[in-house]
């Protein structure tokens, strides 16, 4: 495919994620019917469809239109591409730029919205305060593809080695010891040798961070429960010796749970009814995601002001069921991928922080960088 037609097909996504559509069943549409596309042409409509999609309320703006057309024009002209040679460039572009587009293009930069949802807005300046702007310009970029190096068996400059084999290249984070940032072939990564023999594993740096501040209990019962894929538990397991269990309110979900841990050379097992108390008790809610919206930014702007007070609502309930079974003397620690207060300190106030039988050991924000998805801790320990 030439360029110009990457952006046109992108431009089809677009209008069909507008209409309602999830953006990865969209893509995934797009491929079945465009036989011809092969996988670079594939990798670069879903850049083209996810950069829109991260900035869509000020590329709507930039291109004059909220249209996959009016976003890959703003995006151009953010990039400071050449609208004007791509539209219009062969049989299988997008139409020509009309006059009143090339002279939206030529007009000033007019003021931008942030990229959140409009309703949003207020409570999430409310609650990152100056921190805000810093937010907004981030979720407009793309994450990094980040590996977890899996340190009871390699170290991270072996498992750099063995990924560079594979010409996938890859740059230590400079914060977080565990994390190499990809940074060359990241499509390589799960076809890789170190990957299948389960020396790295996919995870943003931000979640390890996050993994590593959960007090530890060196031995005892653990439960990840809300353990979706598992990240968390296979990070945890890779930090020493205890029982671990996984549990996840949709079971199917903890489908690719027990050959990642074969993978990584741990035991965890699978559950689909807590029983008895654990010493350790790990819930990683559903949440907004709006630490982690460069990821999945069709889910921000599908984020209605209903749908958060049903995440906050269900958020009570888990941590509900997790207090009854986290033992005495043992922790439980509530995280989310979000940013808002609602979902973090406000939900810890309401819960945790009014019993009598739990003594608050940490409460943290780890917010969004450059180089991590933004996270929240409070860690409880039940008074003995
Ligand atoms: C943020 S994701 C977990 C991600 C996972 N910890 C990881 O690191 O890969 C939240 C998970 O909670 C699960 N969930 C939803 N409702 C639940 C409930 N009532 N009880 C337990 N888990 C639930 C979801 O199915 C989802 O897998």
């Amino acid at each position: 495919m030439t360029p110009a037609a990457r952006y046109a097909a992108a431009a089809e996504v677009l209008d069909a994620v507008l209409d309602g559509a999830a953006a990865e069943q969209s893509l995934t549409a797009w491929a079945r019917r465009s036989r011809f596309a092969g996988s670079g042409d594939r990798a670069a409509v879903r850049d083209h469809v996810y950069d829109a999609l991260r900035a869509r309320a000020s590329l709507a703006v930039l291109g004059g239109a909220l249209s996959g057309r009016g976003l890959l024009l703003g995006l151009m002209r953010r990039s400071g591409g050449d609208a004007a040679a791509l539209f219009g460039a062969d049989r299988f572009s997008l139409e020509a730029l009309s006059a009143e587009e090339a002279a939206h293009l030529a007009a000033p930069e007019p003021e931008l919205p942030a990229d959140v949802p409009e309703w949003l807005l207020p409570q999430l300046q409310a609650d990152l305060g100056g921190e805000f702007d810093r937010y907004n310009n981030l979720l407009r970029g793309r994450a990094e593809v980040t590996l977890r190096v899996n340190a009871a068996r390699v170290s991270v400059a072996e498992a750099a080695a063995a990924l560079a084999a594979e010409e996938i290249a890859t740059e230590p984070h400079p914060e977080v010891e565990t994390a190499l940032i990809v940074t060359g072939n990241p499509r390589r990564v799960q076809n890789s040798a170190p990957y299948r023999e389960g020396l790295v594993e996919l995870q943003d740096a931000g979640s390890q961070v996050v993994v590593k501040a959960v007090p530890f209990p060196g031995g005892g019962r653990v439960l990840d429960y809300c353990a979706g894929g598992g990240g968390k538990v296979l990070a945890l397991a890779a930090r020493g010796e205890a029982t671990f269990f996984a549990h996840d309110g949709l079971p199917r979900r903890m489908v690719d749970l027990p050959a990642r841990a074969a993978r990584a050379g741990v035991d965890v097992t699978c559950i689909e009814v807590p029983s008895g108390t654990y010493d350790l008790v790990l819930a990683d809610v559903p949440c907004s995601g709006s630490g982690a919206w460069r990821r999945q930014p069709d889910a921000k702007w599908r984020m209605t002001a209903e749908g958060l007070a049903d995440l906050t609502q269900l958020q009570r309930e888990i941590i509900a069921q997790c207090q009854a079974i986290t033992a005495r003397g043992g922790c439980f620690c509530y995280v989310t991928c979000s940013v808002l207060r609602a979902e973090n300190e406000d939900q810890i106030a309401a819960t945790l922080g009014q019993s009598g039988d739990w003594e608050e050991v940490e409460t943290r924000r780890f917010p969004v960088g450059p180089l991590q998805d933004g996270f929240f801790l409070s860690v409880f320990r039940r008074i003995v």
